[in-house]
């Protein structure tokens, strides 16, 4: 980090720190300045930042802070398609998937994307015969995305059962082929690599269990979505159903790349267009706000002030609509993995907290369960309250109400907290929160909001030097697993080896 960045840091630790109250009460217009209503691709979302401590003079700071670490500069280059991954020596071009970035990056995509929605039209046409099931096998980025999306939006899609399994246990693939006639299912195989072990013995599994169910050609029920065309050849898919991706969209960052395929599937090719028109309407918002308007930006402000210099070691994300529930598991991925480093992008140590732990469910279940910490335990937590102010289901209007209450009433009671003579029963309040507010969980909100979650990942990372296009440190582990299972090595320590004894492995 430069001498400048630490000096900006040392600056905003010493300033003065106002309860939320006194912000309140200091600043009429707090709630005009900092609730932002961002028009995007046909539908609206409310970001509410005023429960936070953001005021004029930190986010003046913050913007010196983005100066001295060329924020600007450094997005410019994102979503112009520069290779700003350096420790792979490549571009991160998530964007180019939705319509933004290197025009020969962005034509590659679209016709990658036309590709594969020739495939869904043939499948819907019968050209696999009579397909009802899509079986979705990957891990990591190639299925938390798929997961959250369908999971979200095709509750009563009329189009296939999607099932995605990720996890190597067994019980994960039975459950999921439980449901499903082998000969009228599909497997999409996911792997940007196509390497993972995991997505690789799942995938002959599930070929075992089709033949087994008498499929004469398992093969020819396969679909491949990966960055790895060749090594989905060699594995016996047909170059006519692998759906292929660029390179350069990373594992977590490649929901809106072939392996949104189940996606595609699930909601039709419209629908999933719409998810990307979404996420393009966030990314030109990202390149033109202002930073002080710019809602990824100012979310890093938010997430760097609370974990920098009032050092919370979490942040809470509650989805209060249940077809968002799958959206914490989705962002721990995002965050965790992508800015939970120790080294700045020059290999240098990062010298600071990195990413908070990004934990959070759903609401109001997580009231009955974890709020209590929230209110009166002495960890301090930001926490982030996702919202839709219109609801799908069948049932009286009184619930989405019922919901919709809980969640303001959650971020009104952190913030205002409540005195009493008792010391059990008093609340310290002044705990703060952002609420993002949607119209409607529709593909171009989802879209955009995770595409929000994407922008303002890459701006807390750039804030501290990280590249988050990398990972590492999941590597370890992987190897060591290696070399247990091919039984190379007996040099582990004895409380592995005493581990591996008891199991009988
Ligand atoms: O898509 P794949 O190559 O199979 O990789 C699946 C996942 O595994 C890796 O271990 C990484 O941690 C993830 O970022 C990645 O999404």
């Amino acid at each position: 980090m430069s001498v400048q960045a630490d000096a900006i840091w040392q600056s905003i630790a010493e300033m003065p720190r106002p309860t939320l109250a006194t912000l309140f009460a200091d600043d009429a217009a707090r709630v005009s300045r900092l609730s932002h209503r961002i028009p995007l691709a046909g539908t609206d979302i409310l970001f509410d930042f005023a429960k936070t401590h953001l005021d004029a003079a930190l986010i003046a700071k913050f913007e010196e802070l983005s100066a001295a670490m060329h924020l600007a500069g450094m997005r410019d280059q994102l979503l112009a398609g520069a290779k700003i991954n350096t420790s792979e020596d490549r571009a991160a071009e998530h964007p180019a998937e939705r319509g933004m970035g290197a025009e020969d990056s962005v034509e590659n995509a679209q016709r990658l994307h036309e590709r594969m929605a020739a495939l869904v039209e043939a499948i819907d046409q019968g050209v696999f015969g009579e397909i009802k099931h899509v079986l979705h096998i990957g891990i990591g980025g190639s299925a938390l995305g798929p997961k959250l999306i369908i999971d979200a939006l095709c509750r009563d899609s009329d189009r296939y059962d999607v099932a995605v399994v990720a996890n190597v246990d067994g019980e994960a693939l039975s459950e999921a082929v439980d449901k499903f006639d082998p000969t009228k299912t599909l497997v999409a195989i996911a792997s940007k690599t196509f390497t993972t072990t995991e997505t690789l013995m799942n995938a002959e599994s599930a070929i075992d269990w089709l033949r087994g169910g008498g499929v004469e050609d398992p093969y020819g029920q396969l679909v491949a979505l990966t960055a790895a065309p060749e090594k989905a050849m060699e594995f016996g898919i047909d170059e006519t159903r692998i759906l292929p991706f660029s390179e350069t969209v990373g594992g977590r960052y490649s929901v809106w790349s072939s392996i949104g395929f189940p996606v595609a599937m699930a909601l039709g090719n419209h629908g999933f267009a719409e998810f990307r028109a979404g996420a393009l309407a966030m990314d030109r918002h990202f390149a033109t706000a202002p930073l002080a308007a710019n809602m990824p930006v100012l979310a890093a402000f938010v997430d760097l002030y609370y974990a920098q210099v009032r050092t919370c070691q979490t942040r809470a994300v509650f989805a209060y609509d249940e077809r968002l529930r799958l959206l914490p598991d989705y962002l721990q991925q995002l965050e965790m993995e992508s800015n939970g480093k120790g080294v700045r992008r020059d290999g240098s140590p990062l010298g600071r907290a990195s990413a908070p732990i990004t934990w959070g469910g759903v609401g109001t279940d997580a009231q009955h369960a974890v709020f209590q910490l929230l209110h009166q335990g002495t960890h301090l937590v930001p926490v982030e309250f996702i919202a839709s102010r219109l609801s799908a289901h069948e049932f009286d209007e009184a619930h989405h109400r019922a919901l919709l209450t809980n969640c303001f009433a959650q971020g009104a009671a952190l913030m205002q907290g409540k005195a009493s003579d008792d010391p059990q029963r008093s609340y310290p309040g002044d705990r703060p929160s952002m609420t993002i507010l949607l119209d409607n969980v529709d593909p171009q909100s989802l879209g955009a909001l995770i595409a929000f979650y994407e922008h303002r990942t890459f701006a807390n990372a750039m804030l501290l030097g990280i590249n988050p296009f990398d990972q590492f440190g999941v590597e370890l582990g992987k190897e060591i697993a290696k070399s247990m299972g091919n039984r190379q090595s007996g040099d582990f320590d004895p409380s592995t080896v005493a581990l591996i004894e008891a199991a009988g492995l």
